[in-house]
Parts: C-alpha cells; structure tokens; sequence
C-alpha cells in the first residue's frame, strides 16, 4: 500500500542527512517539505524563534506535546546541556515510530523521552513517574483544541513553577482562540506574540510565547 506522509519524510532524512549531525536532519526535513511535501512541522522561520527562545530559557526540564515526525524535537535537544531533559508526547503510534527513527538519526536519542499516550492522560503522571518537579520550558504543538485545557492540566498539577515558559505554535493559523485569550489576559502569565508565518508559505502565523508568574 501507499506509504505515508511522516514514512516519506523519513526517507528523505535517512537520504540526504548525516547520521549523528541534527542540523543536516533539520534542514533536509526542511527542504524535503518546501520542495517535496509540505508538512506540519514548525519549520525554519518559526524554527529560529524557537531556538531563540530555548536558548534564552536553557531549559533544565522541556515538555513537548506533540511530536509527530519529530522535527522540533531534534532542534530542541540539539540546544540543551547533555543533563537536560526532554519529555515529547504523541498518541499516534505510527507517529511515534518516525519520530523515533528522526531523534536516532540526529543522534539525539540520550536527552530525549519520547512517551506514546495522550497529554491528558499522561501530564498527570510527569510528577510520580517521570520524576519531573516542574517543566522550565513547555512547547505546545498538538491538537489546538488541546492547548488549553492541557495549560490548565499543568497548572493544577503544579508542574508550571515561577518563570516557567510555554511557547504554542500555530496560535493564528490554524489557531487556538481560547488559548490566546486565556494567556494574555490571565494575571498568571505575562505573554508575548512573536509573528512569523505558517512552515513554508507566506501565510501569517506566529508563536506566543507565555511566562507563568507562579
Ligand atoms: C489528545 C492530546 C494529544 N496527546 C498526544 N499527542 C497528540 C495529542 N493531540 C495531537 N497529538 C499529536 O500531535 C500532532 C498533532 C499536531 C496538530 N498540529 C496541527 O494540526 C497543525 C496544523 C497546521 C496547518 C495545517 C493545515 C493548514 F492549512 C494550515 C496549518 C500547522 C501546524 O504547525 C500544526 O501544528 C500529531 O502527531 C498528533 O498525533
Ligand atoms: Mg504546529
């Protein structure tokens, strides 16, 4: 049968980047969805803002909801300390198995967790079974119905600290309203839009990057 999307994606890393060298696997997905296929991931543009940010943070402890094909997965690890940690979560299990395949490849393998389940499921068990205190840094790119009950879920089980940053992606295009409202106008966040535009097109979208004041 017909392969898949995220199966041709990986073809193309495992085609055109060096194994073990995450910025080749970056920029052939890159151009594998510029020139090829287009396909979700947060892309160059918004890529530099996120690397912006993860810079800034230096994360001890990422959370990323939504891994798909594992792109912004690999541009995360690759800025972190070798003892840092990210947590990536996808229910799709054929996802998962890509994105797998992507993190190997970029030799990213160590600093990267990636948990098959659903966020609401599985955010409630960071604390006990993944040992996690509190996420310095949360990237959000999943279903966008999801972003907020999934920042609420954070909150109530005190996994947000004072100074804890969540960064959504897609916060125009496709969207995520009550997200947006809920951030910038709740007096427990001090939020910031970074505008940018959808991965690989002219059309705007941007990243909100949010600052949990505790
Ligand atoms: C249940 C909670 C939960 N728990 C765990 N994993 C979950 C999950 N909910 C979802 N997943 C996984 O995350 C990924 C979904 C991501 C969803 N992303 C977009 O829909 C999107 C769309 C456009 C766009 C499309 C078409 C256009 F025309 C314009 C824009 C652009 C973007 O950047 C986008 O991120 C998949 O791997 C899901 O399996
Ligand atoms: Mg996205």
């Amino acid at each position: 049968t017909r392969s898949t999307r995220p199966q041709r994606l990986l073809a193309a890393v495992q085609k055109n980047a060096t194994r073990g060298d995450p910025r080749s696997v970056v920029k052939a997905i890159d151009e594998f969805c510029r020139y090829t296929e287009w396909a979700m991931n947060v892309g160059d543009e918004k890529g530099c803002i996120l690397d912006s940010v993860v810079s800034e943070v230096n994360p001890a402890t990422v959370l990323e909801l939504g891994t798909y094909c594992g792109y912004s997965t690999v541009r995360i690890a690759t800025l972190l300390p070798p003892d840092a940690k990210l947590i990536t979560l996808e229910f799709n299990p054929d996802f998962a198995v890509i994105a797998r395949q992507v993190i190997a490849w970029a030799g990213q393998e160590e600093k990267v967790h990636l948990v098959e389940g659903s966020s609401g499921d599985l955010i409630p068990k960071m604390k006990e079974q993944f040992g996690v205190k509190s996420f310095d840094l949360v990237f959000l790119d999943h279903w966008k119905d999801r972003y907020l009950p999934d920042a609420k879920l954070m909150e109530e089980c005190g996994l947000l600290g004072k100074g804890s940053v969540l960064l959504a992606d897609n916060v125009i295009c496709p969207g995520s309203p009550d997200y947006l409202d809920y951030v910038r106008n709740s007096p427990k966040y001090r939020s910031q839009y970074f505008k940018s535009h959808l991965e690989y097109t002219k059309v705007e979208d941007g990243l909100e990057k949010s600052v949990f004041l505790g």
